[in-house]
């Protein structure tokens, strides 16, 4: 399969369909490129905007939001734009409002069945209808696909219960044991909503879509056996007949692999921690998304690249979506994502087995 066309004066040209291509499990002889977090506040453009504008405002102003998906398109040739938005999104619809402090803080978290049985369940159109306008903005403007998302229930239920970020999510794994109705009814509530606002953002324009379970590494097997996997499943079915390319991100998660390898996800994103030819032998048949640690984005740019290349070998057995482990940190150097984004683009995948 060919990933490169060649223009009117005979210089290559990456494929718009690059990403999608390889998202549906077809090879080709370049790993498309995009990055979590590729928006954000490693780019002063994004900083000069925040100064001006609140953070729930800036995803709530279609326009806004529009503007901060396309800027680290504007400097880097990326093969895909990540809509800005923020997993929290459907959480003040449903009655749970989200602060930004400047992670997320929900002040009154989910604690009893009565705080699960009071919260709404706002259909697709009603969730966040700002998020399907921006993407349309985005897909009037940019040369490559838009990737909708949303958090997966275990995750935007961990925050609003634990209240914030933690890292070890002790609160809400507690609470899991104290509490299994009221969770399933939260993680049930939560993938109804889910599913239809993603189902509004394929409708608005997002030709894939990536569910964020950022923080499912935390439970062991079998809290993420009850809690987890039958809820990301139930989202990832609901976008069966879309035909849209499915992303599932999870981060530290490698004891849950034999369970993800069977979740009905074309692409799973995976974090730095195991090279991509180990990871490719636990989740058979599935396209790799990922991996390079986000730290070496702060390293020496010949260290930095270096990483990449070793990445980019590893990912050879297979399709590949070149990304970072987790997002881009706060003090990368635009200039090492330039760098990077080159470096994926100029690197031809051998012909070999597997491919
Ligand atoms: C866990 C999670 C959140 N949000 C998200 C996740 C899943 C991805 C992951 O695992 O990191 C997803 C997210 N949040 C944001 C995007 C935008 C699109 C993109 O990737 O470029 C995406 C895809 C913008 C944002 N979301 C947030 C910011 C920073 C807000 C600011 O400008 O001050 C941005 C640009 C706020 C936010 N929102 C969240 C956190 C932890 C924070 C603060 C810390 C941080 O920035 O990493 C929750």
């Amino acid at each position: 399969m060919t990933t490169t066309e060649t223009d009117a004066d005979g210089t290559e040209v990456r494929a718009r369909t690059l990403f999608l291509d390889t998202a549906r499990g077809l090879a080709g002889d370049r790993a498309p490129v995009w990055l979590m977090r590729q928006a954000g506040r490693y780019l002063p453009e994004y900083r000069a905007l925040k100064e001006r504008h609140a953070f729930w405002e800036m995803c709530r102003t279609p326009e806004i939001a529009a503007e901060v998906t396309l800027q680290p398109l504007r400097r880097f040739p990326l093969d895909a734009a990540i809509i800005f938005s923020d997993i929290m999104t459907p959480l003040p619809p449903m009655g749970v409002p989200v602060d930004f402090a400047p992670g997320p803080v929900i002040r009154s978290p989910l604690r009893s069945a009565a705080d699960v049985a009071r919260l709404a369940t706002p259909g697709g159109d009603e969730v966040a209808p700002f998020v399907g306008e921006a993407i349309r903005l985005v897909r009037a403007e940019a040369e490559v696909p838009v990737i909708g998302f949303a958090g997966a229930p275990l995750t935007v239920a961990g925050y609003a219960v634990q209240g914030a970020g933690s890292s070890d999510y002790a609160e809400f794994r507690a609470w899991l044991h104290r509490e299994p109705r009221a969770a399933h009814d939260l993680l049930d509530k939560l993938a109804d909503v889910t599913t239809g606002y993603l189902r509004m953002q394929i409708e608005a324009g997002a030709e894939a879509v990536q569910l964020f379970d950022s923080w499912a590494g935390v439970h062991d097997r079998r809290g993420y056996a009850t809690f987890g996997m039958p809820y990301a499943r139930r989202v990832l079915d609901g976008l069966a007949d879309t035909g849209v390319p499915r992303v599932y991100l999870a981060v530290g998660a490698a004891h849950l692999y034999p369970q993800i390898a069977r979740l009905p996800a074309e692409v799973v994103s995976v974090d730095w921690r195991q090279p991509l030819d180990a990871v490719r032998a636990a989740l058979p048949g599935k396209v790799l998304q990922g991996n390079l640690d986000p730290a070496v984005l702060l390293a020496e740019p010949g260290d930095l690249l270096a990483a990449a290349r070793r990445v980019l070998r590893e990912g050879q057995g297979g399709p590949h979506v070149f990304n970072l482990g987790h997002g881009v940190l706060q003090g990368t150097p635009p200039d090492n994502v330039a760098r990077l984004v080159d470096l994926v683009h100029d690197f031809v995948r051998e012909e070999g087995e597997g491919r």
